[in-house]
């Protein structure tokens, strides 16, 4: 049975609450989407303070990233949603979030990937099972143009189809899952890491 509108909207403005109370989408950061169809996706507005979304703060758009509804304008970063959902069929919806761990790891780091190993909770990302393998995530620059930089992160994308998630330099990450719970665990798990990989560097480097 699929989802009705209302009901979509409405995990968007909870994942919202929750995201922002995390600190991860500070002020009018972020943006959210779900798969309303399979040539549609349901995404925020523009510009809204993303702890405080209602009903009327979403929009459809179709897989080329135009808005189906006149008057209400998408996510300036709506090409990144809907290339994922043209990407995967099974792909239900898309978190972008700019927590401050994500900003600046992706800034401390020069390489444009970071790998994951050994750490437990990778098994919180779809498809692994175990600590011993190796989630790489990978790192594209920030662009303000959003149709060059989907057209950075589809060739990632084509060659990398186990990728959980990426990072925009100094900007933020974005993940994704069949449904929204499972987004929001991938958020989570990727925080976590990347909280302990900044702590790691940093006593790394005190003890150095
Ligand atoms: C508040 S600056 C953040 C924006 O530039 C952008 O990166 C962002 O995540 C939100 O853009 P939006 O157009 O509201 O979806
Ligand atoms: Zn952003």
């Amino acid at each position: 049975m699929s989802l009705t509108r209302e009901h979509l909207a409405q995990e968007i403005i909870d994942a919202g609450r929750f995201l922002y109370g995390r600190g991860w989408s500070p002020a009018t950061s972020s943006n959210y989407s779900t798969r309303l169809s399979p040539t549609e996706a349901l995404l925020t507005v523009s510009g809204k303070h993303k702890g405080q979304l209602g009903l009327d703060d979403v929009l459809a758009t179709d897989l080329s990233g135009n808005s189906l509804e006149p008057g209400k304008k998408p996510s300036a970063e709506t090409l990144l949603h809907t290339q994922l959902y043209s990407w995967r069929p099974e792909i239900g919806a898309v978190l972008h979030t700019h927590s401050v761990n994500a900003t600046v790891l992706s800034r401390l780091t020069p390489e444009d990937f970071i790998d994951f190993e050994d750490y437990e909770l990778q098994k919180a990302f779809s498809g692994v099972s175990t600590h011993e393998s190796q989630v790489r995530v990978p790192i594209f620059d920030n662009d303000q143009d959003i149709a060059r930089l989907a057209a950075k992160v589809q060739p990632w994308l084509d060659a990398h189809p186990d990728c959980v998630g990426y990072l925009i330099r100094g900007h933020g990450l974005y993940t994704w899952g069949a449904r929204m719970s499972d987004a929001l665990r991938q958020i989570e798990a990727f925080e976590f890491l990347f909280e302990c990989e900044l702590k790691t560097r940093s006593l790394s480097h005190r003890k150095a």
